[in-house]
């Protein structure tokens, strides 16, 4: 029988998963070994599941209509998830016939303080993570159903829980730091940084494709459903975009990013809103999908560009925003060797690319547009001051990688 690690990685569009097998004594720095991976994406728009084999080949290829919103435009991690879950679920454990399961990892998007290396599941550490999700309301539940789940079912089974958050626990205090009284950082109330998972793998990958930009001054751009910059300095996290919750930072699919808290404030006295209205609003409704009044995902967006002004300035504003934060993390480097493209957009969007590289023209970033048409590896100029990478990201690398050192 074939030993096994199932990676799950729960995000806000999309539940990604893969099963790598494993030899006996195989450490956390072996190569992988993938059996299957698959992920369920358009949660919320439109459902698609995919899976596929070691080689590529298509195991399963399903669409479902969308979700349906509630009144208030809504459609929750928990009702969005559910659905998509249980069909993952159900679709992985026909293939489990003949693998023997050792562990099962899972992206937990918020550690808080305390939670930093990746951590073997117990009921104590489930309820601990648990009283993190006013930290994370939108993915904390979707994180930790699965991990609730397979623990009242399979108590012996082990589960290992993979921070977003750790990856960062290298932001130098003044990044961490809020500009708040004293006591709110006691509380838990500071700058933490997600995404992790998936910048610790393309940190690794960029030690053996681009040994300067792992060495150098980085800004790795994960920008999918939800998206963030991370400064990268020698491999690791000097600073990052999204701060204390998954709402700051760039503007994201359906999330504000960047905000005056006195536009809160004024949602809050003057409109009579209440916490929950303004968390759907800040979380569901805003983002791409707010100023275009049309959609969260890119591929909608595009289509439709060329006939509404709305999409056009939902389009340029993310644009726009992502320079201006890309402008603060070349600050906190001290200049720029190189710009890595990561994630659902990141990865697969060439339009946006090109813009935001025009953008950036003045920081000496140069793309040849064949190959960022291409999605090429590298996209930059041979003479651009900075070299622009496109790299598919691979949270459930970092998964495996954090399961086995976890069980070692
Ligand atoms: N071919 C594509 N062209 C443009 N954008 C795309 C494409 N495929 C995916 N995307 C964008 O990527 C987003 C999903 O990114 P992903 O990283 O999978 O999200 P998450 O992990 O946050 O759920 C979609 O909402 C869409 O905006
Ligand atoms: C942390 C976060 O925003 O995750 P996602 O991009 O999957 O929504
Ligand atoms: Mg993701």
């Amino acid at each position: 029988m074939t030993r096994a690690v199932l990676a799950l990685n729960a995000g806000s569009s999309s539940l990604k998963f893969a099963l790598f097998s494993i030899e006996k004594g195989e450490t956390a720095t072996a190569p992988s070994h993938r059996i299957a991976s698959g992920e369920l994406e358009g949660i919320g728009t439109h459902p698609h599941f995919i899976a596929h084999d070691a080689s590529g080949h298509v195991l399963v290829d399903e669409r479902w209509d969308p979700a349906v919103p509630d009144a208030t435009g809504k459609v929750s991690a928990d009702t969005a998830h559910h659905g998509p879950m249980a069909t993952l679920m159900e679709w992985v454990g026909k293939q489990l016939g003949d693998v023997d399961l050792m562990a099962v990892g899972h992206r937990v998007v918020h550690g808080g303080p305390e939670f930093i290396a990746p951590v073997r599941i117990t009921p104590d550490i489930l309820a601990r993570l648990t009283a993190l999700t006013p930290f994370a309301p939108l993915h904390q539940p979707g994180s930790l159903a699965p991990i609730r789940a397979l623990l009242a079912q399979y108590p012996d089974l082990p589960q290992v829980a993979c921070f977003d958050t750790g990856f960062h626990h290298t932001l130098p205090p003044v990044a961490q730091a809020q500009a708040l009284p004293r006591d709110y950082a006691a509380r838990g109330v500071r700058r933490y940084g997600f995404h992790g998972l998936s910048y610790e793998y393309i940190a690794s990958a960029l030690r053996s494709c681009a040994p300067r930009l792992a060495e150098g001054r980085t800004i790795v751009a994960h920008i999918g459903s939800g998206g963030s910059l991370c400064a990268l300095r020698g491999g690791r996290s000097i600073d990052t975009t999204m701060g204390f919750s998954v709402l700051d930072g760039l503007v994201m699919g359906t999330r504000c990013g960047h905000l005056d808290p006195g536009v809160i404030l004024y949602m809050l006295k003057e409109e009579g809103l209440g916490a929950a209205e303004i968390e759907n609003i800040l979380y569901h409704r805003s983002g791409l999908l707010g100023v275009s009044g049309m959609s969260a995902d890119m591929r909608d967006l595009h289509a439709k560009a060329a006939t509404s002004p709305e999409v056009t300035q939902a389009l340029d504003l993310f644009v726009y925003r992502f320079t201006q934060q890309a402008g603060a993390m070349m600050a906190a480097l001290e200049g720029l060797d190189g710009l890595v493209f990561t994630a659902g957009i990141g990865e697969n969007d060439a339009i946006i690319r090109a813009a935001i590289c025009a953008r950036l023209a003045w920081a000496g970033v140069r793309i040849d547009a064949q190959a960022n048409a291409t999605h090429q590896g590298v996209i930059s100029t041979p003479d651009s001051a900075v070299e622009v990478r496109v790299i598919p990201t691979d949270e459930e690398t970092t998964i495996r990688r954090h399961v086995l050192m976890c069980l070692a």
